[in-house]
């Protein structure tokens, strides 16, 4: 780590920009997010920055910098805020995290990332040291310690910025790589997220504890006792908070001239913190050595590679917040311990924030661990009343819950070095350096922030709850209603007391500075994000949000009550004679029955998307079609429709048992009256022509001779162009009463599938005739739809280019040839395929095959063809059939088991078949 590094110099206005692309892009989280880094990094000084920095540190960085873009994008649920909670001890403010949508219960606040960065000793002891020479350096690390590891860690990401509550609200866990949070109660919008760090993090029973829940117990911090006893001085400090941590003995030497002075604008990040403690720990904290109250982190967090450690926390200024870190002056040395022998607290907190920043001579702010006098002074003035202003120019509390400052509203600084300062640190609050506030108003202590959320359950005026000392309405933010800020940096107001108006707008209404920033980002008044489409929040949802809000402006009064209760009987008859309507149409129409055979029980939801790779599992689905047994698939499958657009029809289930007592509306029973009285007719047509012929004066035998060559019907039904299966799943019968191309290609494409499972057809890869004929072409087939592998060359037919395969030129080859394409002609040579044994008997015989359409090969799965091989024949309409119309995969393109396992039975989907691409072959004599 080097200490000498300057942190880049980036300009607020550039980073308010990617944010703002952030939002405006309106893309996914991710997408968003990494074009913000990429711009990032491309900024001139950020380059300039990074330069230096291996490609892992580099990576390092942009993941570190994204945890802080995340925030911004319109789904997340949290910011980064100023809080003046604990600046009437620190005398800055400091920063925390705001919820910025209500957060039930459970909620994983996934933005809220933390990780640990490991240091090493040097590292570690680098942190420690401040160099004097360099102004620009600063130090702002939350360092937290493991026990376990006896090693401190710096704690990188938002989620340091998480206060300590001793009624918190969220709990801290590890998650993979980072930490992250759990909501553990209900948090309102505007609330602080707030964790636990352990019960004696802030002193003995966390007796220095500033939170809220402290101030509202009276307790802590603001406890009535909490007298100069309490308050450890530099030796009792030592004393009790003692540490063993091996890196503060060998501190460096210089480090020692300062020891005795203490940090007073520090950020004191602990060891422990964020630990849940156990109860043998809480037992520990009991005694003085506060080491016993740190937790063991290491089991609970994540180690980052090495870079992030380099990294450390330069992106927190992305955030565009007016740093809470003191810059730090050329000065005397200033080490973070509060004394040579206190090391506990000092020593392994102290790295945090404002490691460098020298507290100006006679300016006693003091840190929340400070010496007993600056605690004496800070309690002495603090402890008459919990707001009391002895200043005559400040009249309003000085300690408020606060938020950042929006970069584009910041006034430039006046002062000279101050503005240097500013700039470096990419922190562009307004500076007034010769608007000097006294010590004492910082040191006043702050009333509990007042969230929005509060002002509306309290309900009351707001002049009657946030009341000034001086009993003026203390300042609110036109659009949150919290109390506008007082934010210091370096122990400067920076904004807030007046600062933040220009002279002529004194009167104007005023937005606070996280309100004004949530606006310059968002261009809507906080808390509002725009809505991004199909963009899902990274939350879970709570139920608060799920529930429609209630317009509490519509009241529904005595008078519309019976004006609402004809609407809601008018709507609901409306619904019952609709319903009515529906079930009469149902019950005329036979055609709807027979859809409704399948049983509505098996009928599984259809899915959408990339179908599901799931292992060969044939499920038993019969399909219904009328006495016969439909032949099993060699796989086990039931063959399953098609339909025009070529996807797959809806599965029968074998529940559907048509034959279950006589209905005479049911299609199969008219089907079947059809037939026979075209039976009839055509018989009662015979006896006529006999007639006829007989008043002809023909012969019997001439009649019958004449019957046999065909003039007359041979007691059959009239000739008709049927196809040999009637496909249950032709809801109409165009098809068979026209048959035209188009519909003589459908034909063949209904009959041609399988069903796995009766599930959703888009689940299921479409099985492709293949032509075994064509020749192959070298495809290059991305499978990320598959399995989002690397690319795969698999060869296909080679298509050629005059070729249009449709509906169109397979049916006309088929119809033109009537039962024998010139690609069977071509097959014929290798003779008529034998059935596999036992399959005469599944298949059955003596169908039709003109129409059959090959339907899978395993050849693909490692099979050889095989005449013993049922994937070897295709089956349609339970006619075994030698494949024709096949793709070819060549044997230079191994499948391995392995693979096709994986991929289930995709294969032939690797060209995806449709019409565009049907995945036959077809002649060019043809077409
Ligand atoms: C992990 S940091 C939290 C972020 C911190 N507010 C900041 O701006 O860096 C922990 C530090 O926040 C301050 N802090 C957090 N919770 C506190 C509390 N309940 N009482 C007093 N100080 C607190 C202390 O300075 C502590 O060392």
């Amino acid at each position: 780590m080097d200490s000498s590094r300057r942190l880049p110099k980036v300009s607020a206005h550039d980073l308010l920009e990617i944010v703002r692309r952030i939002v405006v892009s309106r893309s996914p989280l991710q997408h968003s997010v990494r074009a913000a880094v990429d711009e990032l990094i491309l900024l001139p000084p950020i380059r300039y920055y990074i330069q230096s920095y291996t490609q892992k540190q580099i990576n390092a960085f942009a993941t570190h910098a994204s945890r802080y873009f995340e925030l911004y994008h319109p789904s997340g649920s949290i910011e980064i805020s100023h809080t003046s909670r604990y600046s009437h001890r620190t005398g800055k403010s400091e920063l925390c995290i705001l919820a910025t949508r209500n957060l039930s219960s459970g909620t994983v606040i996934t933005e809220l990332k933390g990780s640990m960065a490991n240091l090493t000793d040097e590292e570690d002891r680098e942190l420690k040291r401040t160099d004097l020479r360099n102004s620009d350096i600063r130090r702002d690390f939350s360092v937290i310690h493991s026990k376990s590891m006896k090693k401190n860690h710096l704690f990188l990401g938002p989620a340091r910025f998480v206060n300590h509550d001793c009624d918190n609200n969220c709990e801290l866990f590890r998650e993979g790589k980072y930490i992250t949070f759990r909501v553990l109660r209900p948090i309102s919008m505007g609330e602080e997220i707030t964790a636990h760090y352990g019960d004696s993090y802030f002193g003995r029973k966390n007796r220095h504890c500033l939170c809220e829940t402290c101030e509202k117990k009276g307790r802590g911090g603001y406890a009535p006792d909490h007298t100069d006893d309490d308050i450890p001085s530099d030796s009792s400090l030592s004393d009790s908070e003692d540490s063993d941590d091996e890196s503060d003995t060998s501190s460096a030497p210089e480090d020692d001239v300062v020891k005795r002075q203490v940090n007073l604008d520090e950020r004191r990040t602990r060891r422990g913190v964020y630990a849940v403690v156990s109860k043998e720990e809480d037992q520990s904290d009991e005694s003085d050595d506060e080491d016993g109250d740190v937790v063991p982190l290491a089991g609970a967090v994540d180690i980052p590679s090495a870079g992030e450690v380099e990294m450390g926390d330069a992106t927190s200024d992305l955030s565009s917040l007016p740093s809470s870190r003191a810059p730090s002056n050329a000065g005397p040395s200033t080490v973070t311990k509060v004394s040579s022998t206190s090391r506990s607290i000092s020593s392994l907190s102290s790295l945090s924030s404002d490691g460098a920043s020298p507290v100006p001579k006679g300016n006693a702010y003091p840190s929340i661990i400070s010496t007993r006098r600056q605690k004496a002074e800070a309690t002495r003035l603090s402890s008459s009343t919990p707001v009391q202003d002895d200043s005559a120019s400040s009249s309003r509390r000085l300690t408020r819950s606060s938020s950042s400052v929006t970069p584009s509203q910041v006034t430039p600084s006046k002062g000279k070095g101050k503005q240097k300062e500013q700039s470096s640190c990419s922190t562009p609050t307004p500076q007034k350096p010769n608007n000097k506030v006294k010590e004492e108003d910082l040191r006043t202590l702050r009333t509990r922030p007042v969230a929005a959320s509060d002002l509306v359950k309290e309900g009351s005026s707001k002049a009657d709850v946030l009341r000034g000392p001086d009993g003026k309405p203390l300042p609110l933010c036109a659009t949150c209603h919290n109390i506008l800020p007082v934010i210091s940096v370096d122990h400067k107001i920076v904004w807030g007391l007046g600062l933040e108006k220009e002279s002529k707008k004194k009167k104007a209404k005023q937005d606070c500075p996280r309100c004004m920033r949530h606006y310059a980002i968002y261009g809507e008044s906080w808390p509002r994000r725009s809505p991004l489409p199909g963009c899902t929040s990274t939350l879970n949802p709570t139920p608060r949000e799920e529930t429609t809000p209630i317009d509490s402006s519509r009241k529904v009064t005595h008078k519309v009550l019976p004006v609402l209760d004809r609407k809601i009987a008018a709507v609901a008859s409306s619904k019952r004679k609709s319903v009515e309507a529906e079930a009469e149409e149902e019950h005329d129409r036979p055609a709807k029955k027979f859809k409704v055979d399948i049983n509505p029980a098996k009928k599984r939801k259809r899915k959408r998307g990339r179908p599901r790779l799931r292992p060969l599992s044939p499920p038993p689905v019969k399909v219904e079609d009328k006495d016969e047994e439909e032949p099993l698939h060699p796989q086990g499958f039931k063959s399953q429709g098609r339909r025009m657009n070529g996807r797959f029809e809806r599965t029968v289930s074998s529940s559907a048992s048509p034959q279950k007592g006589y209905d005479p509306d049911s299609p199969q029973n008219a089907s079947v009256n059809r037939a026979q009285r075209a039976l009839e007719r055509e018989k009662a047509k015979q006896l006529l022509e006999r007639e006829i012929l007989a008043k002809r004066g023909l012969s019997d035998g001439e009649i019958d001779r004449i019957a046999k060559n065909g003039r007359l019907g041979d007691h059959q039904p009239p000739l008709r162009k049927v196809f040999p299966k009637r496909s249950t799943s032709f809801r109409t019968h165009n098809l068979f009463s026209r048959p035209t191309p188009m519909n003589f290609a459908a034909r063949a494409w209904a009959n041609s599938v399988m069903s796995d499972d009766g599930s959703s057809d888009d689940d299921k890869g479409p099985v492709t005739p293949e032509d075994s004929q064509s020749p192959p072409a070298i495809i290059e087939v991305e499978m990320e739809e598959w399995d989002r592998g690397p690319s795969l060359i698999v060869t296909a037919p080679a298509i050629p280019p005059a070729y249009k395969p449709s509906p169109f030129s397979f049916a006309r080859r088929r119809w033109s040839s009537l039962s024998t394409s010139p690609v069977e002609e071509q097959s014929k040579p290798s003779g008529e395929a034998r059935l596999p044994r036992g399959m005469e008997r599944i298949l059955g015989k003596g169908r039709d095959s003109s129409n059959s359409i090959p339907l899978l090969t395993n050849r693909f799965m490692g099979h050889s063809l095989d005449e013993e091989d049922p994937f070897s024949y295709a089956f349609q309409g339970g006619v075994k059939r030698p494949l024709l119309l096949q793709h070819t995969y060549p044997s230079d393109v191994t499948y391995t088991q392995e693979s096709v396992t994986n991929l289930s039975f995709a294969p032939p989907s690797f060209i995806a078949p449709n019409f565009a691409n049907p995945g036959w072959e077809s002649d060019l004599s043809d077409s």
